[in-house]
C-alpha cells in the first residue's frame, strides 16, 4: 500500500516549548487512522501543520508525494476541525455549499441524504445550532467531500451516544464504498477502537507508539501477583506500568505471550487478563514509554 501522507522530523515550537517533537507519522492511502492523546498532547498542532494552518519549524510534509509549502492549503484533505470556523449568520445549506466548492469530489446526493440521516434542518442559521448539531454539520462536510484524506479532530464532541454510533455507522459504510484515507484525532478511544485499523498514539508532542488496534489488542496484558514473581516474569519484558495491588501487584505489560510464558506466569502465580484499549492507553501515557 503507497504512502498518501508522511510527516519526517516534524517539529513546532511556542517560545521554548516543542508542542510537536520530532514527530514521524506515515499514512497509507485507503486505512482508517486514531490519532489518540490526552488533552494538549499536540494533536491538534499537528493537525494545523498537516492542513497547512500553521508551518513546521523543522521537518517536512509530504501529501500525495509533494512537500507541503508554507502559505499552501493541501487540495487532496478535508480537515473537520474540532471549532468549526463557521460564519454564524450562515445557513447550514449555505455552509455545504461553500464547502462543496472546496472538494472535487463533493457528492450532493449523498449530503443530503446524511442531512436527514443526522436530523439537520438546511435552513437553519449554524448559531442556531446546538453543539452537537454543529459537529454534525462539519462531519457531513467530511463524508460528503470524499477526499483522498479526510481528518477529524474531535468529531462526536457534544453528540448523544445515538448520534455517535450513527456517526461511526456511516463513516464506515461509506468508507467500504469509498475507500480513502480517514484520521480520527480523539481522546476517546474505545469508541473508535472498532472504527480505526491503526493508531498512533501521542503524548507530550511525540508519537509513543504507532501500530494496529488488533496487534494492540493482542499484546497487552494486565498481570496480577506478588510483587517477586511479577518482578521475576517481568525482567526482559516490556513493562509500561505498574501498581500496587492489595498486597500484590498489577502490571500493565507490551508484548506477545506465547503458551510458555503463559505457562511460566501460571507457575509463579500469576495472573493474566487482556487489557481494554483505554485502560492501555491510560498506563502507557501515565508510565511515558515509548514503544518500538
Ligand atoms: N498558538 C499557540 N501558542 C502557544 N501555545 C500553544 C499554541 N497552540 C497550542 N499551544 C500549546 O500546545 C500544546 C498542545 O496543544 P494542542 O491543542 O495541539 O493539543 P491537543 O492534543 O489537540 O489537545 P486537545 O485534545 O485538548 O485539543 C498545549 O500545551 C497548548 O497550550
Amino acid at each position: 500500500m503507497s504512502t498518501i501522507l508522511a510527516c519526517s522530523n516534524v517539529t513546532k515550537s511556542y517560545g521554548k516549548n516543542d508542542v510537536v517533537h520530532n514527530l514521524e507519522m506515515k499514512l497509507n492511502e485507503n486505512t482508517i487512522y486514531g490519532l489518540l492523546g490526552r488533552n494538549g498532547a499536540g494533536k491538534t498542532t499537528l493537525l494545523n501543520m498537516i492542513t497547512g494552518g500553521i508551518f513546521p519549524n523543522y521537518g517536512q510534509i509530504e501529501i500525495a508525494g509533494s512537500l507541503l509549502k508554507k502559505g499552501e492549503t493541501p487540495q487532496d484533505i478535508c480537515y473537520v476541525r474540532e471549532k468549526n470556523l463557521f460564519f454564524g449568520g450562515a445557513k447550514v445549506m449555505e455552509i455545504l455549499q461553500l464547502a462543496s466548492v472546496f472538494h472535487k469530489n463533493w457528492d450532493w446526493s449523498f449530503a443530503n441524504k446524511l442531512l436527514k440521516t443526522f436530523n439537520l434542518n438546511p435552513n437553519k442559521k449554524i448559531r442556531q445550532l446546538s453543539r452537537g448539531m454543529e459537529s454534525l454539520v462539519g462531519n457531513i462536510i467530511g463524508l460528503s467531500s470524499r477526499a483522498p484524506i479526510t481528518i477529524y479532530d474531535e468529531p462526536v464532541l457534544g453528540l448523544d451516544v445515538l448520534m455517535r454510533e450513527r456517526f461511526y455507522r456511516v463513516l464506515v459504510e461509506d468508507y467500504a464504498e469509498h475507500p480513502r484515507t480517514i484520521l480520527l484525532s480523539t481522546h476517546l478511544i474505545d469508541e473508535i477502537a472498532m472504527v480505526v485499523e491503526q493508531v498512533y498514539i501521542m503524548d507530550s508532542g511525540s508519537i509513543l507508539l504507532q501500530d494496529e488496534v488488533e496487534t494492540i489488542r493482542n499484546r497487552s496484558h494486565l498481570l496480577m501477583g506478588e510483587k517477586d514473581s511479577i518482578d521475576r516474569f517481568a525482567t526482559g519484558r516490556q513493562v509500561i506500568a505498574k501498581e500496587a495491588y492489595g498486597k500484590g501487584v498489577l502490571a500493565a505489560l507490551y508484548g506477545t505471550l506465547e503458551e510458555a510464558d503463559k505457562q511460566q506466569a501460571h507457575n509463579l502465580g500469576i495472573s493474566i487478563e487482556g487489557l481494554p484499549l483505554q485502560k492501555f492507553f491510560s498506563y502507557l501515557i501515565e508510565g511515558g514509554q515509548r514503544i518500538e
